[in-house]
Parts: structure tokens; sequence; C-alpha cells
């Protein structure tokens, strides 16, 4: 579950962005949106621990995120966070299946090859593993990534505008493949978009906020 309570946040040459109160429960969802530059890829980088609150809070499970100290914060994030970015930062001097193994490894997990197959798999690029991601098209280097973000069945689970390159049908796949991704494993989800498209395919049980 996140709880966001008074949270702001000032850059240090910007603008002090404030958001609004809100509850996401584990296996629900959440829409952002808002104009670019309103603050969503802010509000998402506050709520993984990458930046520190002005004021407020954020919560995931009750733990109250900007307050840990960085090294806590990163072991909370490597255990705690599915992290899909609107840049993919796939490493191209790796195959597939290390690329998602290595998100096992920096969470500190075991690298488990059968579990990088596994969620491969689920996503329909099992057969990709020995390719580098330049050899991918745009859709399948997105599911690559979001194998990736999945294969530590994180609690939290968060996606910046995860269909923006993406035509329709690759868009609803990804964004069903978050979807249920979040359901079967009771993460909270949260995506920030401005593609009605993803807002559909999120369904209407998903809360949709506005930020100005
Ligand atoms: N590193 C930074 N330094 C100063 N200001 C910043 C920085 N990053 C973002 N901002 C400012 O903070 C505000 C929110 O930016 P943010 O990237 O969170 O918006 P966004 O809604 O995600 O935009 P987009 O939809 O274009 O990605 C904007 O006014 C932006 O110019």
């Amino acid at each position: 579950m996140i709880e966001l309570r008074g949270l702001r946040y000032r850059y240090r040459q910007g603008p002090e962005l404030a958001f609004p109160d809100l509850t996401v429960p584990g296996g629900g969802s959440l829409v952002l949106r808002g104009a670019s530059g309103s603050g969503k890829s802010t509000l998402l980088a506050l709520v993984a621990g990458l930046l520190t609150p002005a004021a407020g809070q954020v919560r995931v499970d009750g733990v109250d995120v900007g307050a840990l100290p960085p090294r806590k914060r990163d072991a909370w994030r490597g255990r705690t966070l599915g992290f899909l970015p609107q840049r993919l930062h796939l490493s191209d001097s790796l195959d597939v299946h290390a690329n998602v193994a290595l998100a096992l490894w920096a969470g500190g997990a075991a690298v488990d090859a059968a579990a990088v197959e596994q969620v491969l798999g689920r996503l329909g690029v099992a057969e990709l593993l020995r390719r580098r991601p330049h050899e991918l098209s745009v859709g399948q280097a997105q599911r690559v990534a979001l194998a990736r973000a999945l294969v530590r069945r994180p609690a939290l689970l968060l996606a910046d505008e995860p269909t923006a390159s993406l035509d329709d049908e690759a868009a609803l796949a990804v964004v069903q493949a978050l979807r249920q991704a979040a359901q079967d494993g009771g993460a909270a989800l949260v995506v920030a978009t401005h593609d009605e498209r993803a807002v559909r395919a999120l369904g209407p049980e998903a809360q949709q906020v506005r930020l100005p």
C-alpha cells in the first residue's frame, strides 16, 4: 500500500511542487495524469525513494521511505520496487536474460535462471533470451524492461509513460501485463501517463489523479 500525505518537493533551480494526499492499496492501481511538467516523474521518483521530500511523507507498506538513510533506502528499493522507466536503460553489453537477471543480483536476491525465463515467458519474449537489446523491436524491448521490473515480484510497481512509443497492440499488451502483475502479486501500481490508451487499458477500477 502507498500513502502520500502533505508531500512537497523543490528542485534547486525549479518550482515547488505540491502533491495531493492519496492512498493506493496493494493490488490496486493509480493513473497519474497531468500536463508535461506537472510533476508526474517527480512524484514517481519520490515514491521510489530516489528523491527526498521537502515536506510530508511517502509510506509504502508502513515504511516512511524518505526517512530511511541512504543505504537502507537502497536496500529497501532493491527488495520492494519494480520500475519501468520512460527510457528503458537496458544494457546493450548484456543479452536479454542477463539484463533481467541483473535486477535479481542488484536486489541482493539469488540469480534464479528459471525465474528469469518464467517471467520472460509470461510476457511472450522467452525466445529472445540470447538477443542483445539493439536486436529487439521497441515493443519487445519494452517487455524485456517490464520483465526486469517484475522478476523480483515487487510490492510496488511504478511505470513512467509505458506506452509512449508503442503501437496500439503493444501499448495494450504492456498495460495489461502491468495490471495483471499488480493483481497477481498484490502490488500497488502507479502509472504516469498522458496516453488515453493506457488510461482505458487500466480499466475503470484504477484511481485517477490529475496533477495541476
Ligand atoms: N533536475 C531538475 N531541476 C530543476 N527543475 C526540474 C528538474 N527536473 C524537473 N524539473 C521541473 O520540475 C517540474 C516537474 O517535472 P517532471 O519531470 O516531474 O514533470 P512531468 O509531469 O513528469 O513531465 P513530462 O510529462 O514532460 O515527463 C517541471 O517544471 C520541471 O521543469
